[in-house]
């Protein structure tokens, strides 16, 4: 399966390419693709005895003319309710012509008990909020609980952001062509689609390779080749070595979960560099993470110069205020000596991020500097606002473009969390998590999120990969764990979902 998503833009440049290409014309990938919705129609409802198909007048209607006609075939009671009507000479015109039902206006449609509703108004050409017959219809159909089968994306639903405009339907499945959209997996789009279904229509993979751009689904193919396998007569530090800040000693915690993670994720040796106040409480729960005292600048520097460490992570439990930007600043501003050394980036997480709230430019200018080891920035949406509240406010922009102008004016790799994680690098690549689990929203489990990509980072990983990787993983063992989740339960599932990676290359 691909990976690519193509935001509704590049979808209309595939189907042109498609059609100028062929094999099929525009006329022939409508009938592709209103067959496919039949035919999931038919495979997920075999007992509906009646489907009630909602036209529009684009080409997302286009496909509904088509799957009503062969549902009709098939021997189901089907009526046919339209808004609109198609442009004269379009193709979604010739499926009117061809589907032998007459339409109703949408303007009287009534959700008929029982019956399933196939939403052909609108889909990738979704222009302004739902209103009026369409919104209505939303409401009555959601009243009687009736099942959708969604065209494309569910009415409403924009497949750029995900967002809903106005109002939109809940599908129970949605049917969309050729490749995945963005609005089908962040939120609450991915939410209101249902199962989702990629249907081939017969447009040539080498017309997406053209059309396609840099927005990926967040799957192991993306990183899975630079994912890190240690050589046989590898050593604990040619491993990488991960050093983890902790904070003072009533928040030393989140350190050590973030030290057990990057341990985990496969970095050969993690140091939790302590303040003194604190290091007889970490001392107590450590093992085989080992502990160095770090109070201020004058030791950061002494542990830079050793060279040792190759990533870092700073902010969980650390406190907000001057240490926390004079550590950052000086990891940063030290990349060059470190890459000698082979010191490849700093995860800012939590407290980290938060300090640089009023002067996030100095972040940004640090991280900008080429010889600067990479910076990881991992804000949840509360933090996001603290760091780039101009980004944060711009409505026009989905959770993908902000994240995307983050990566950009930050210089760093932005994990932008949530349910709907979208990771951005500088360079304009970004991809959607899909494998999250509601289990995962629980104290620590971003600790556990930032000891992960320094661990993968402190292994040669290259950011952006390790970013996506780190995602995925905290993702997949926050599922497969499930119910009664805490973020200590985290880092021990690692090994259980990163040793199929190494298994087989088909695992996730
Ligand atoms: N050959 C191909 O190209 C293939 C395309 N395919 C299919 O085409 C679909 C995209 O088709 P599309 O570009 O025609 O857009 P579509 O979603 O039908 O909507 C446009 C129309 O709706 C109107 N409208 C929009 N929002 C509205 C609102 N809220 N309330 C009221 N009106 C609203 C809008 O009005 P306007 O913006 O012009 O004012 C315009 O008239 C795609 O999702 C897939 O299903 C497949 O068949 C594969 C082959
Ligand atoms: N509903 C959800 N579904 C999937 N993942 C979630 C959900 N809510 C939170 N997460 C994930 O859980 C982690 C929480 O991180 P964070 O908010 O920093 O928590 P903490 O600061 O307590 O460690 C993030 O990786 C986030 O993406
Ligand atoms: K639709």
């Amino acid at each position: 399966m691909r990976l690519e998503l193509l935001t509704p833009a590049e979808m209309a440049d595939a189907d042109r390419l498609a059609i100028a290409e062929g094999p099929f014309d525009g006329i022939g990938l409508m009938r592709n693709a209103g067959r496919a919705v039949a035919d999931v129609v038919l495979e997920r409802f075999p007992a509906a005895a009646h489907v009630q198909v909602l036209v529009g007048p684009g080409n997302n209607g286009g496909d509904g003319y088509v799957a009503a006609r062969i549902l009709q075939e098939s021997g189901i009671a089907v009526s046919l309710w339209a808004s609109g009507t198609p442009r004269e000479g379009s193709d979604a015109a010739i499926a009117a012509e061809e589907c032998p039902l007459t339409a109703s206006p949408l303007a009287e449609f009534e959700a008929a008990a029982g019956a399933v509703v196939v939403d052909a108004l609108y889909g990738a050409g979704l222009s302004k909020p739902l209103s009026g017959d369409a919104a209505r219809a939303v409401t009555l159909i959601t009243e009687k609980k009736l099942k959708v089968v969604a065209v494309d994306l569910p009415s409403g639903v924009s497949g750029e952001s995900g967002k809903v405009l106005g109002s939109a339907f809940r599908a129970a499945v949605t049917v969309t062509f050729a490749c995945k959209k963005p609005g089908h997996l962040l939120l609450p789009g991915r939410d209101l689609c249902g199962d989702l279904i990629v249907a081939d229509i017969g447009i040539r993979s080498s017309v997406l390779d053209t059309v396609a751009g840099r927005i990926f689904e967040n799957k192991p193919p993306l990183w899975r080749d630079v994912f890190p396998k240690p050589a046989v007569d590898t050593h604990k530090y040619r491993r990488g070595h991960a050093g983890i800040f902790s904070g003072g000693p009533t928040t030393t915690g989140a350190a050590r979960l973030s030290a057990l993670a990057a341990a985990r994720a496969g970095a050969g040796a993690v140091t939790v560099f302590s303040p003194g106040n604190a290091l007889a409480v970490n001392a107590m729960h450590l093992t085989s993470i080992m502990l160095r005292k770090v109070d201020d600048i004058a030791e950061l520097a002494a542990v830079l110069g050793e060279g040792r460490s190759s990533a870092f992570v700073l902010g969980p439990g650390f406190g907000v205020g001057e240490k926390a930007r004079d550590f950052a600043l000086a990891i940063l501003a030290a990349g060059g000596r470190l890459a000698e050394a082979g010191a490849e980036g700093l995860v800012l997480d939590a407290d980290g991020i938060t300090a640089f709230r009023d002067a996030p430019q100095w972040l940004f200018e640090a991280a900008a500097r080429a010889e600067a080891p990479a910076l990881v920035l991992t804000p949840h949406e509360g933090e996001f606002v603290r760091l780039f509240p101009e980004i944060a406010g711009k409505e026009d922009l989905s959770k993908l473009g902000k994240a995307r102008a983050a990566a950009e004016a930050a210089h760093a790799v932005i994990i932008y969390k949530g349910a709907d994680t979208v990771i951005a690098a500088p360079d304009g690549r970004t991809a959607i998590n899909s494998n999250g689990a509601p289990w995962l929203a629980t104290a620590g489990s971003g600790d556990v999120l930032a000891g992960i990509v320094a661990g993968l980072i402190a292994q040669r990983m290259p950011p952006f990969e390790a970013a996506c990787a780190a995602v995925w993983l905290h993702a997949e063992a926050g599922s497969q764990l499930g119910p009664g989740l805490i973020a200590e339960d985290l880092p021990a599932a690692l090994p259980r979902v990163i040793k199929p990676l190494y298994l087989s290359p088909d695992a996730g």
